[in-house]
């Protein structure tokens, strides 16, 4: 007796499907389906003839993937793209973005800019990124108007800007925030301390015990230089990772960006403590800052997720340019050539962002069960052929344009290399509006 048909919205029929999880193999003949919001159905093509869809898309030269995870970024600095380059972190922010934000940033700028980094990540494949940056109600109205996954990690400072007066006002408007967006299924708020730098010890206390209270992620800049670290050992008598521990601010919910300098002692600390580290190798090249030691945080345990940092800095949002970057830098690095193979990069920039911000039972794989963030990329191009190996061919010559499609919550956001939700007309006169204003008050 046959059995009853499946339904489903959407049946996809790929080359080639890179789950990522539970196996790190590709399979190849399968099909995938869609129906609401999640992933039903994962099989060879044969039986998918058993399904009764909707829609059905042959994508005979395409990989199937989850959407990748950017996270670590400043979405609306995308607005400072080239603003300033060939500098070190901290002439670079005191002496150029720091005044430049003061000038310039209100909720309009935040808002063009992040949808302007929106349009460039979806473009890229990216599904879900994180935002650190003022004003973050804007950033979560842009990422609700273009339908993008995103962690809005509010900031908090020492020091006053347009949105907030002291550490207590950015924490009182962030926690509003959060109870405002409770209840939106793409977006979460957590903290986000700036650095230990900009940050006072009672501050990043009184951060620690909310985290623990409300059951909230803690995202920050960390071991970004050696300088960080000398200042804050002539400074505190220690180093800012033990810092945050003696503060209670090092768990499984917390999210260190950069870790460039990183002694046997932090290693260790991040091992126990079970926080995740977010790798940016492309800013912490161009700034000179470091090295994450990307492969020896895996060998231990630690979960690594991967990040652009802002466009400021990089200068672009592209993840496929930047696990090109992670595989190169590691292998440079460790002078071995195996370090950071594809998978394991190819991890990293999926289910290791989506486990250090807490969703790993949502997205970062193809499971049945899980969220339908996806993306389709297309390898029948020169530039990607032959192919032998699917995986080798996303991380090594995969540049970010053979993105053809992308799904987020099942919802079509790209569509044959077209943006859905966004008017690209209308936000390319906001960016030349921002860039004449930008020029114009320049020092
Ligand atoms: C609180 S909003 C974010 C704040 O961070 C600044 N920023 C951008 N890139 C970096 C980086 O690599 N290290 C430290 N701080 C950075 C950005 O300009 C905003 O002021
Ligand atoms: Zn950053």
């Amino acid at each position: 007796m046959n059995s009853p048909a499946e339904s489903a919205d959407l049946l996809i029929h790929p080359g080639w499907i890179v789950p990522i999880a539970p196996s790190a193999e590709t399979l190849c003949g399968y099909s995938l389906a869609i129906r609401d919001e999640l992933i039903v159905g994962l099989m060879p093509r044969e039986d998918s003839r058993h399904w009764q869809a909707t829609k059905e898309l042959e994508l005979p030269n395409h990989v199937l993937m989850p959407g990748l995870v950017n996270a670590h970024g400043h979405a609306a600095m995308s607005l400072l793209r080239g603003y300033a380059d060939d500098q070190a972190l901290m002439p670079w922010l005191e002496q150029h973005i720091w005044p430049a934000e003061q000038r310039h940033i209100s909720e309009e700028f935040v808002y063009d800019g992040s949808t302007l980094a929106i349009a460039e990540m979806l473009r890229s494949g990216t599904t879900t990124y994180s935002d650190m940056y003022f004003f973050p109600n804007a950033s979560a109205s842009a990422a609700r108007r273009a339908g993008m996954r995103c962690q809005i990690t509010f900031p908090v400072f020492d020091h006053p800007s347009a949105w907030g007066r002291d550490a207590d006002d950015y924490i009182s408007k962030g926690l509003r925030l959060r109870d405002d967006l409770k209840h939106d299924g793409l977006i979460s708020v957590i903290f986000g301390p700036h650095a230990p730098y900009t940050v006072s010890p009672e501050s990043l206390s009184k951060i620690a015990t909310l985290a623990a209270e409300l059951d909230l992620g803690i995202h920050i800049h960390l071991h970004e230089t050696a300088g960080e670290v000398a200042q804050a050992l002539k400074t505190h008598g220690e180093r800012p990772l033990n810092t945050l521990q003696r503060l209670g601010l090092l768990g499984p919910r917390t999210q260190c960006v950069h870790m460039t300098q990183l002694n046997k002692q932090d290693l260790e600390l991040l091992v126990q403590s079970g926080a995740h580290v977010v790798h940016c190798p492309q800013s912490n090249m161009k700034l000179a800052a470091g090295a994450c030691p990307s492969h020896e945080l895996l060998a231990a345990g630690v979960n690594l997720a991967l990040g652009t940092d802002g466009a400021a800095s990089n200068n672009s949002l592209n993840l496929f340019s930047e696990m090109h970057s992670a595989a190169l830098l590691a292998k440079l690095n460790s002078s071995d050539a195996a370090a950071l193979p594809a998978y394991q990069v190819l991890k990293m920039a999926t289910l290791g962002g989506a486990r250090a911000m807490g969703l790993e039972d949502q997205i970062g794989s193809l499971e049945v069960g899980k969220q339908a963030d996806l993306i389709a990329v297309d390898l029948a191009e020169a530039a990607t052929q032959p192919v032998y190996n699917p995986q080798s061919q996303l991380v090594y010559a995969c540049n970010g344009s053979q993105v053809s499609h992308s799904w987020i919550a099942g919802r079509p956001v790209l569509e044959a290399y077209r943006l859905n939700t966004i008017d690209t007309d209308a936000l390319a006169a906001r960016t030349q509006y921002w860039q004449q204003q930008i020029a114009a008050h320049r020092i």
